[in-house]
């Protein structure tokens, strides 16, 4: 039997349970130190089985994953080097930084277990087990960063455990992940949480800024949702990286300001075309940078019943939907669905099928 203990069982660490819960020859324990939680991974079937003890949760296990907010993972280690672990026994963290842990588990002596700092470019805007599923993973990137003396067969049974997340693994050096993660990652969700911030303050004084906040304010600032502990503790982590790319950002403001004080519109139209094609060059068809879903958009009356119409719809022609989401909805006013496909031939027979009865846009 191979046993998966998991330190913290939230939206990550219970993506991870599930990913690895059934699958032959595999138990998965939960750790939490609150008999709550203990009880709540349980309930939710997350876990095989879950304890408040540390000690018995390490004991004998072949993979132990560390999912607490980042300031947790150094003391977690700490108290594993204080363990006798079983002989190559695979430690492996889901931070979203990596440079202290992996020093940190560089001075630690483990014994015979072994270090690989990991990171699934993968998440949500939402926190908990609740939000756990085990399809997180599915298609995203999925970091791992060995050291020199990492025995190579450590990192292939890691990888081998971790392609039930049907993530795609890669290897980066840890400061250089803290950098690219920093710039790709944390300095958007400072972006996102100083903008809404801006917008709320302006609401106070005149509600009608959030009954007209749309698309944009909304596509720009879902992650401004996430969890304040958990990002406190990545942004004062990654703090000499975070305070040179707002510096930068400082500078593409600047330069912003001085587009429009000078009245350049061909500088402006040049800032968009070129974002335009840099985002348009990512790679589309995954998670992590960019979702891999094709969106549509559609006008929708708001009366009882039309979701389970159009869902109805779409299932008679075996047109498989992944999401569905009401971003607008209020009494008497037209509603707004967002319908995400995974597959573009599936996006273009819903367009076909709904076209006759609604306003639809891509
Ligand atoms: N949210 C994301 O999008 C995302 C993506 C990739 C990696 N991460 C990283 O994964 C880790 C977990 O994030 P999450 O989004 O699953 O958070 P979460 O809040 O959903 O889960 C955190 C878990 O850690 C436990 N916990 C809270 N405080 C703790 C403490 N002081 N010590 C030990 N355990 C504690 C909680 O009970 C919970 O089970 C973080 O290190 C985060 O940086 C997050
Ligand atoms: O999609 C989201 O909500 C996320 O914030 C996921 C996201 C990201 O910024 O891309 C957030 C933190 C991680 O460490 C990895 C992924």
């Amino acid at each position: 039997m191979t046993k998966i203990a998991i330190f913290g069982v939230g939206l990550i660490g219970g993506s991870l349970a599930l990913s690895f819960k059934s699958k032959p020859g595999v138990t998965v324990i939960g750790h939490s130190n609150n008999p709550a939680s203990v009880e709540k991974y349980m309930k939710r079937e997350v876990v095989d089985y879950a304890t408040t003890s540390f000690d018995e949760a390490a004991e004998g296990a072949d993979f132990i994953f560390l999912c607490g907010p980042v300031s947790s993972l150094e003391p977690y280690l700490e108290k594993l080097s204080k363990l006798t672990l079983k002989p190559g026994c695979i430690v492996t963290d889901v931070g979203s930084t990596k440079a202290s842990v992996s020093a940190c588990a560089e001075r630690l002596n483990l014994g015979g277990a072994v270090f690989i700092g990991g990171h699934p470019m993968a998440g949500k805007e939402k926190s908990g087990v609740e939000a756990a599923t085990s399809h997180l993973f599915e298609n995203a990137f999925y970091v791992l960063t060995p050291s020199e003396g990492t025995p190579q067969e450590a990192y292939d049974r890691l990888a081998e455990l971790l392609e039930w997340t049907r993530a795609h693994l890669i290897k980066v050096e840890p400061k250089h992940h803290d950098e690219i993660v920093g710039a790709i990652s944390h300095l958007p969700h400072i972006i996102a949480v100083a903008l809404v911030n801006q917008v709320a303050k302006y609401n106070e004084a005149d509600e009608l800024y959030s009954d007209l906040a749309a698309g944009g304010f909304r596509d720009i600032t879902r992650i401004a949702s996430s969890d304040p502990i958990i990002w406190r503790d990545i942004l004062i982590n990654n703090k000499e990286v975070m305070l040179r790319l707002l510096q930068d950002w400082n500078r593409e403001v600047a330069s912003f300001v001085r587009l429009l004080e000078t009245g350049d519109a061909e500088g402006i139209e040049r800032e968009f075309a070129s974002a335009n094609r840099f985002r348009g060059s990512l790679p589309e068809r995954r998670k992590g940078v960019i979702h891999s879903f094709y969106d549509i958009y559609v006008d929708v009356p708001d009366h009882p019943g039309i979701i389970g119409q159009i869902t109805t719809l779409l299932g008679n022609h075996r047109v498989n939907l992944s999401n569905i989401q009401i971003i607008e909805s209020r009494e008497d006013i037209p509603g707004v669905l967002r319908l995400s496909f995974k597959e573009e031939h599936h996006m273009d027979k819903a367009l076909e099928l709904l076209k006759k009865d609604y306003a639809v846009h891509v």
